[in-house]
């Protein structure tokens, strides 16, 4: 697809939605172009995503994180680490802020230019749910504690726990969002983790496999 054409970006992303089983509301869709116009705007400045094509944003970025929107029903407080553009915090933050008002979404990254993106997402699209910390996730410290880590193309899983543990509550789980299931990555998750579950996705439009891994503490 050539330029930023809303109406048939709209189009896709409705029926990538309705694929993965999800109805989105007006509200839902419009924030969802908006986050993608602003995305491919910023972008050729601050090179947000290799991916610069509006269409194939879609299905990468989009319906990528829309994908994973289940696993975050009754979640309370998400942190998003290494979540660069805002993948798939911002998408999920779009969900979560009609349909799970309760659901708080915090996204931490190293790099300022990323977060202060994050922050003129925020600001733009109204997304009173959303925080937006500048660090290295190792060396964050703030006063809660998170029932759902998530991240996405972030890092070996060992180091994604062992460096985020200090941030989940004692009953919560890491989803980490990968490829083709990272058997050797698995395998050497830090002692006193497990993989749970390791769940495929199918992503319309895409062909690479997906997989949602869930990981808790090997109690
Ligand atoms: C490959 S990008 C993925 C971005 C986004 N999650 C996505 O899927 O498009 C990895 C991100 O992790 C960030 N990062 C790397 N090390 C980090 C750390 N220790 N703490 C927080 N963020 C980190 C990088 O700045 C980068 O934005």
């Amino acid at each position: 697809m050539q330029g930023f054409d809303r109406q048939a970006l709209a189009q896709q992303v409705n029926l990538g939605a309705a694929d993965l089983g999800l109805e989105l509301s007006d509200t839902q869709l419009g924030r969802l172009l908006d986050y993608l116009a602003l995305l491919d705007k910023w972008n050729g400045v601050y090179n947000l995503t290799a991916i610069r094509d509006p269409g194939q944003m879609v299905t990468h970025h989009l319906l990528d994180s829309l994908a994973v929107v289940p696993a975050f029903a009754h979640a309370r407080r998400v942190l998003d680490v290494g979540a660069g553009g805002g993948l798939p915090g911002i998408i999920l933050a779009i969900w979560a802020a009609e349909v799970q008002p309760e659901m708080r979404i915090a996204l931490v990254d190293t790099v300022h230019k990323k977060t202060a993106f994050l922050t003129q997402v925020k600001a733009e699209l109204g997304l009173a749910n959303v925080t937006v910390y500048t660090a290295r996730v190792e060396q964050l410290q703030v006063p809660e504690k998170f029932d759902i880590i998530t991240s996405r193309a972030f890092a070996d899983l060992g180091d994604f726990v062992a460096w985020s543990s200090h941030l989940l509550a004692t009953d919560g789980r890491f989803i980490a969002m990968k490829g083709v299931l990272p058997n050797d990555e698995v395998a050497r998750l830090p002692n006193g983790w497990k993989l749970s579950r390791a769940e495929p996705l199918t992503i319309p439009g895409l062909e690479a496999q997906r997989h949602l891994l869930f990981i808790e503490r090997d109690a």
